[in-house]
């Protein structure tokens, strides 16, 4: 079905105990301009959290399921497993890869969209992790995903599910991670969000109205980034007399810690302070429509 020896799980990576969290966001941050003052502040986010993101055994578990999906379909590949800003780092994992004798790998990696924070810089990550190990196995990126059923149905369950734990009458919120408006194809990120947006809501609930709105922005003050940002965004639909929103983290694909932190105890509070009830929908996750996505990303590549 393809001319790849091994598919390649990519992802951001993230702090597994409280030593950790500094140098990961050392990581993360080197050569971006982002004052220390926000650093201190998301370090406190994953202290809240014992200093363990949930990232890294979302990952493991996507792993597994992608291998049951193969295994369940008669595709008998290996799944390898990389990150960008921690352990087990992209480059130990290539190094890995070819001492195994891989040759040519295809990149799954967890965003969907087109956009530098969730493509190129994912591009960037290989060309870099090639460059550090000799005759390095080739490794192409499988095609942006955010207009597969594979990532839209679970989360058109996910929106049902949170519209039916909500009064009548709520609102939709789709969020995704803001970017700053310099960054290279911010454009072309934001249109594919607000189609998957718009996708999800005509499919879970075709009469409720939606919005698609920003969260997790950093850098300086001054320097504008996409918006509205959730937080501002459930003051105004307060002052428009909405009482009930549906949260869908549509610009992710797990529960790691810009949805645990930034939704689930920031935005859920903002909405208990203005008295709006508040739902979050899941993000794929594990979900067996996600995990079949690389089998049918790769049955689309010769
Ligand atoms: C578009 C986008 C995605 C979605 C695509 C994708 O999933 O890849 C994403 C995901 C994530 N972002 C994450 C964490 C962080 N992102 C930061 C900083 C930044 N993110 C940015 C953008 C994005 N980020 C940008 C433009 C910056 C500014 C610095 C820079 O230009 O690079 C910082 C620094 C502190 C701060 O300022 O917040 C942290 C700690 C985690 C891990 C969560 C966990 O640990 O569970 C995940 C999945
Ligand atoms: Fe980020």
């Amino acid at each position: 079905m393809t001319s790849y020896d091994a598919l390649l799980l990519l992802s951001f990576g993230g702090p597994e105990g409280p030593e950790d969290v500094i140098p990961f966001l050392e990581n993360v941050t080197r050569g971006r301009n982002i004052p220390r003052d926000r650093l201190e502040e998301v370090g406190e986010h994953y202290h809240l959290f014992g200093g363990v993101s949930p990232i890294n055994q979302q990952c493991r578990d996507l792993k597994a399921a992608i291998e049951a999906d193969f295994a369940a379909h008669g595709v008998d590949l290996p799944v390898y497993w990389g990150n960008r800003n921690w352990t087990p780092y992209l480059a130990d994992t290539v190094r890995q890869m070819k001492a195994d004798g891989v040759r040519r790998a295809a990149a799954f990696v967890t965003s969907a969209y087109s956009g530098y924070s969730t493509n190129d810089q994912y591009l960037d990550d290989i060309a870099r992790a090639r460059e550090e190990v000799s005759d390095a196995p080739e490794i192409d990126k499988l095609p942006v995903y955010c207009d597969r059923p594979g990532f839209i149905e679970p989360f058109v369950d996910a929106t049902k599910d949170a519209l039916s734990r909500l009064p009548e009458g709520a609102r939709l919120v789709f969020t995704a991670h803001s970017v700053p408006l310099s960054q290279p194809n911010r454009d072309l990120y934001a249109e594919e969000l607000e189609t998957a947006a718009r996708t999800v809501a005509q499919k879970a609930a075709p009469r409720t109205p939606w919005d698609l709105v920003y969260q997790s922005r950093s850098g300086p003050p001054a320097q504008p980034w996409l918006e509205p940002q959730i937080t501002d965004h459930l003051e105004k639909l307060h002052g428009d007399g909405d009482r009930a929103v549906a949260v869908v983290p549509i610009g992710f694909v797990s529960d790691h810690m810009e949805v645990k932190f930034d939704l689930d105890v920031e935005a859920a509070e903002r909405a208990a302070d203005l008295g709006i009830a508040f739902a979050r929908a899941a993000t794929p996750g594990t979900d067996p429509r996600f995990a079949a996505l690389p089998r049918h990303l790769l049955a689309d590549t010769k």
